[in-house]
Order: structure tokens, then sequence, then C-alpha cells
């Protein structure tokens, strides 16, 4: 169990090699098995990497175990945000969020500008200097959400939201030991409040107008107003706002990994391109962008690119026995396990071939399981894909020197990821 009160916190959260499994779980593991107690942050807890026992979990969440984060997840977000709902309210939230994030809306209302905003992003940073990969990513997604979130915006009021969209982050809570962590989590909290209060007026603006727009803060107003509805203004306003920035967040460091590992590896790079210029070569609409079937039906070996073992989440689930316990669900080690994944430190796509990717299993827990399953999966797929599309259709591309990839124990990059794109020579 560690020392007294802090146990064994520092271990887990002690930054390590990317291509090698958190140094105390392996020492843990190799002692006890899958299964073993701890303390963590000062909390008892019993951790699961047992692929069984992690499923059955998530599979049982409201009925044998109830859901909870670590508080310096809560705080940010506040008590209303979906993460921390349950049952029925939980259930309904998610079918919201649905209505903006699933794949129909994406075909229909996302991917057109989800694909012009990539390309005019990209086409600023040409022949600039090196520019960090994840802040462009987080703008261009912003960029074109914000609107189709709330679309009636002033422009000083739009800027201003969308800073705050910006500036959330999660990387203080993966790095909880440094001085610019502190800087993070200060910029985070003040992020979410400032936003949180914007979100705010801008619901309640909406609400007394009562003009129609076609809007995701429209369908959320109308739920609202549905008789028996699950949910209040505050939880609206929450989902609005954690729904923007954890979009930004995630996806931005997703296209950072994808893009470390397409150019560490000069095969899967060609293989990328050839995929990708077939495409250009038989679109009929060459002025037009990348289209939903595009994206379903061709681009398969993208798909296998983008389902990068990238997950090293940590989930807690309160356990009745031994009361006071926690049960910390960590689904990254089966990723990483040698015996389901032959070599799984090492960048290869192809391992997915012909396995069905889209729904979470014991052995395949990116995007979570259960009733928990991401739900913005699909959206981080379509926008890595879009802008994978671009890069390698359009530009040369080349990643500075230093990027560099830890765990601690999720994903971070140190010295951040930075690239030079120019236009190819033959589309110059
Ligand atoms: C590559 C990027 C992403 C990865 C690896 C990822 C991974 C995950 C995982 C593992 C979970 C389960 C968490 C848990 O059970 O506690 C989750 C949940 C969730 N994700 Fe993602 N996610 C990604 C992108 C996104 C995006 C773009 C959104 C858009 C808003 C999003 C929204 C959510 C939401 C709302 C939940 C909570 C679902 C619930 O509580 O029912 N994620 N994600």
């Amino acid at each position: 169990m560690g020392f007294p009160i802090i146990g064994e916190t520092f271990g887990y959260f002690k930054p390590h090699g990317f291509y090698e499994l958190s140094p105390i779980l392996k020492k843990k593991m190799l002692r006890y098995g899958p299964l073993f107690r701890t303390n963590i942050l000062g909390v008892k807890t019993v951790v699961s990497t047992d692929m069984d026992v992690n499923m059955d979990i998530l599979r049982h969440e409201n009925k044998f175990f109830s859901l909870s984060y670590p508080d310096g997840l809560v705080k940010p977000l506040g008590k209303d945000s979906l993460f921390f709902k349950t049952g029925n309210i939980h259930k309904h939230i998610k079918h919201i969020s649905m209505r903006l994030l699933g794949s129909e809306n994406l075909k229909q209302k996302i991917i057109k500008d989800m694909d012009r905003v990539t390309q005019e992003h990209l086409s600023l940073k040409a022949n600039q200097e090196r520019f960090d990969v994840k802040d462009a990513v987080s703008s261009l997604i912003i960029s074109h959400l914000t609107p189709k979130v709330i679309s009636n915006l002033k422009p000083e009021t739009q800027s201003k939201l969308m800073k705050n969209f910006n500036a959330f982050s999660f990387d203080w809570f993966r790095a909880s030991y440094t001085l610019s962590a502190l800087r993070g989590l200060y910029n985070t909290l003040w992020a979410c409040r400032e936003g949180m209060q914007l979100m705010k007026d801008i619901y309640a603006r909406r609400k007394t107008s009562r003009e129609k727009y076609d809007d995701f803060l429209e369908t959320t107003l109308d739920e609202l107003e549905k008789e028996g509805s699950l949910v209040n203004e505050d939880v609206i306003v929450s989902l609005i706002f954690t729904l923007c920035c954890i979009t930004q967040d995630t996806t931005s460091k997703a296209t950072c990994m994808a893009l470390k590992f397409v150019s560490e590896n000069p095969k899967v790079l060609a293989e990328l391109k050839r995929e990708h210029e077939a495409i250009l070569a038989s679109r009929e609409d060459k002025e037009g962008g990348v289209t939903w079937e595009e994206y379903r039906h061709k681009m398969t070996f993208t798909n296998m690119v983008t389902s990068l073992l990238l997950s090293s989440k940590a989930m807690g689930a309160g356990y009745t026995i031994p009361a006071g316990w926690i049960v910390m669900v960590i689904p990254s080690v089966v990723h990483l396990d040698p015996e389901i994944y032959e070599n799984p430190f090492e960048f290869n796509p192809w391992r997915w071939e012909g396995k069905e990717l889209r729904s979470g299993s014991k052995t395949f827990m990116v995007f979570g399981a259960g009733i928990r399953q991401c739900a913005g999966s699909e959206f981080a797929r379509l926008q890595i894909s879009i802008f994978l599309h671009h890069l390698v259709t359009t530009y040369d591309f080349s990643l500075s020197k230093d990027c560099e990839v830890v765990r601690v124990p999720g994903a971070l990059f140190p010295n951040g990821i930075y690239m030079n794109i120019s236009k190819c020579s033959k589309v110059t």
C-alpha cells in the first residue's frame, strides 16, 4: 500500500517511456497478478488490469459498481457534467450528445465545413515557420464546431467563447507533479469558470428571444422543454461546454499521435498516400472535399491507422466490499499484452486488417466500453482522417526532431509536436 497517506501516488504519476508499461504496474503485476491493492491520492484502491474483470465492471455500472472520477477531474468540469451522471439521466444526456456527435449529424451537418476549414487552416500554415500541431488542430476544430453548436453569436462573443474552449486541457491532470501542470490547471479552471458563465448568458438570451436557429443549442432547448425532461438548464450548459472542450483536446492530441507514428513509419505513410491519392483520382467533383461515402468506404487503411492503441485511461468504480475502497479499471494494459497483440509496442496498422473496430470489446477498449463508450469516437476518427487526407495529398511535411511522447500514465508531449509543411511540387 506504500507510504502513509500518499500511498503509492507518485509511482502511478511518474512519467515513463511510451514504449513500456508503467514500472509500478509492471512490478505489481509480476508480484500479485492482474488484480492488486494500493493507495492512490490517499484512497484505498483495488487496481484491475484483468480484461474480463474490467469488462464485467464496465457492463455492470449502476448494478454492482457506481462510477466515480478523481476530484481533480470533477472540479474544472463541475458536478453537472455528463461524466458524473448515472442511470437514466446519464442515458438521456448521452442521447442528446449523439444528436451533435453521432454519424447522422456528422454526415448531414458537420463533414462539409470540417473539410473546408481543415483545408483552409493547412493552407495558411504552408511555408510558415514550424507550428504546434495540437494548437493548430484544436483551433480548426473550434472554428468549425462552434457555429454548429451556437450559430448566432456576435463575433466578439464567439471569439471569447472559442478562447475558453481552446484553453481547456486534461494535460495538467496527466502531469500533476510539475510547475507547468499548475499553470495548466489554472488556465483550465479559469477557462471553465469564464466559459460556463458565458454559456449561461448565451443560453438565457436564446431562451428569452425564442428565435429559432438550426444549431445544437436549439436541439438542447427543445429537449429541455419536453414534458418530463430529465435535464435542467445547468446540465445543458455544462454539456455544451464539456463537449466542445473535450472534442478539441482529445482529437488534437490523437492527431499528434497519428502524425508522429506515421512520420516515423515510411511504409505506413506510403500506404496512406496510395489510399488517399486513389480517392482523389476517383472523385467526380474535383473541387468538392472528402465525402461521407469516401470516409466510410474508401479509407480502410486510414481507419486502421486511426485505431492506434492510444488510450491509457484509468477509471474508478466504487465497490461496496470492502467499504470505502474504489476499484480502478486500467484497460490499456490489455492493449499492451504480448499474449493478445503480437509486438504490442510496434506501430502496425495492418494488425487491424479485417477487424471490426467501431464497437469496444474486452481486448479493444480504446474508446471505453459499456454504457460509458466514448460519445465522440466517430467525430475524432472523421477529423483525423480528413486532416490526413489533405496533408498527404497536398503537402510535404516533417516533424521536429525533439517530438517525444511519454506516459504519465496518459500520453503527453513534453516538447509539443511541431511540424513544417509545404505544398508538394506536383500540386504547386
Ligand atoms: C481519439 C480520441 C478519443 C479517445 C481515445 C477517447 C476515449 C474515451 C474513453 C476511453 C472513454 C470512456 C471513459 C470512461 O468510461 O470513463 C470516453 C468517453 C467519452 N468520450 Fe471520448 N475519446 C476520444 C474522443 C472524444 C471526442 C472527440 C469527444 C467529443 C465530445 C469525446 C466524448 C466523450 C464523452 C462525452 C465520453 C463520456 C461518455 C459517458 O460518460 O457515457 N471523446 N472517451
